[in-house]
C-alpha cells in the first residue's frame, strides 16, 4: 500500500520551475532516501508535503487522502518531521520538551514514556537537554516526530551534525523503528553511504526533476551507459561514429586485469557511480583507472 504519493507534482517560484512533474509513491514500511545536489529541490519537495508551497500542478496523497486546504490538518496528522536539528528548549528536560508536543497533540502522558523508550532516552529523560550530546538531541527530535504515531516521518539531513558514533546510532535507530513500529521514512541526505546503508529505496532529484528512482530503474540500465559513468571513455572513443559497450570494456581490459575489483565495480554500478553518472562526473572507479 502507498503511504505517500506524488502525482505529476509541479511547483513554481516566480518564473522558476522548482519541481518539474514529479511522480513517485513510497510504500508502507519503506525507507526512501532522497538525494540531489544543493538546490535540486529536496527541501521544496518536503515543503510541498507540509502544504507550505502551493503546487502549480499535480497532487499529493497520504494514505489515499489528497492534500488540500480542507484536509491539511488530517493530512499533517499522518506525517512527522525532523528538519535538520531538533528544535528544543535547552533549559528543559527531555521529558518536558516532549510534554510540549503532547499538549499540542492533546496526547496521553504515557506516550511520552513510550517514545522516550523507543529512542533509548528513558535513562536521560530528567536531564536538561543542554547537557545532551548532538546524537541524543537528534534522537529526542525523532521522538517528537513520532509522538502522534505518523505513518511517515520526514528527516531532512538528519545526521549532518553528528559524530561517527552518533551517525551510526541514529541510522540503526531509524532502521529499528522502521522494522518494529512499521514507520515509513523519507530522508534527504548528501551522504551516499547513508542511502546505501538503508538499502531500500532511492530517489535522485536534479534541477527539480526526478532523474532516478530505484523502484523503476534497474541499475543494469547503467551498464549500457559507460560513457556517462566513465566520461574519459567517451573522449577516447570520440573519433568513432558509433561504439558499443564491448568496445569500451575492451579498452579497459588491461587495467581491469590488474585491478579486478574495478572490473567488478564496472559490472555492478554502485550508488556513487549512478549518482555521479547522472551528474556527469567521473566516478571513483574512473579516477582509479585514470591514475593507473
Ligand atoms: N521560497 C523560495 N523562493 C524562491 N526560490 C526558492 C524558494 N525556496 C527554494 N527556492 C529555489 O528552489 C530551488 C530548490 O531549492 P531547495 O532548497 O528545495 O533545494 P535543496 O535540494 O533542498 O538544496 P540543499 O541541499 O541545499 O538543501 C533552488 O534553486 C532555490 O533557490
Amino acid at each position: 500500500m502507498s503511504i505517500l504519493e506524488f502525482n505529476n507534482v509541479t511547483l513554481h517560484q516566480g518564473k522558476k520551475t522548482i519541481l518539474d512533474n514529479i511522480t513517485f509513491a513510497i510504500q508502507e514500511k519503506q525507507i526512501c532516501c532522497l538525494l540531489g545536489r544543493n538546490g535540486a529541490g529536496k527541501s521544496s519537495l518536503f515543503k510541498s508535503v507540509f502544504g507550505i508551497f502551493q503546487l502549480k500542478a499535480g497532487y499529493i496523497n497520504i494514505n489515499g487522502l489528497e492534500h488540500s486546504p480542507d484536509t491539511r490538518n488530517q493530512f499533517l496528522q499522518q506525517v512527522g518531521a525532523l528538519i535538520e536539528g531538533a528544535a528544543l528548549y535547552e533549559h528543559l528536560t527531555g521529558y518536558e520538551n516532549l510534554d510540549f508536543v503532547r499538549r499540542y497533540y492533546s496526547g496521553e502522558k504515557s506516550r511520552i514514556l513510550e517514545v522516550l523508550e523507543l529512542v533509548g532516552l528513558s535513562p536521560d529523560q530528567e536531564k536538561k537537554t543542554k547537557y545532551y550530546s548532538s546524537g541524543m538531541k537528534q534522537r529526542l527530535g525523532l521522538a517528537m516526530a513520532l509522538f502522534h504515531r505518523p505513518s511517515l516521518v520526514i528527516l531532512d539531513e538528519p545526521t549532518n551534525a553528528l559524530d561517527p558514533e552518533g551517525i551510526s546510532e541514529f541510522r540503526s535507530l531509524v532502521k529499528r523503528l522502521n522494522r518494529t513500529e512499521g514507520v515509513s521514512f523519507l530522508i534527504s541526505t548528501h551522504q551516499l553511504e547513508e542511502a546505501s546503508f538503508y538499502r531500500d529505496r532511492i530517489l535522485i532529484l536534479k534541477q527539480g526533476r526526478l532523474v532516478y528512482d530505484s523502484a523503476i530503474q534497474n541499475t543494469e540500465s547503467f551498464k549500457l551507459l559507460p560513457h556517462q559513468a566513465y566520461p574519459h571513455l567517451a573522449e577516447e572513443l570520440a573519433s568513432q561514429s558509433f561504439w558499443r559497450e564491448e568496445e569500451a570494456f575492451t579498452l579497459l581490459q588491461k587495467p581491469l586485469a590488474t585491478y579486478p575489483y574495478i572490473w567488478e565495480e564496472l559490472n555492478t554500478p554502485s550508488l556513487e557511480d549512478i549518482y555521479l553518472a547522472l551528474h556527469q562526473q567521473k566516478s571513483h572507479a574512473t579516477h582509479e583507472l585514470l591514475s593507473y
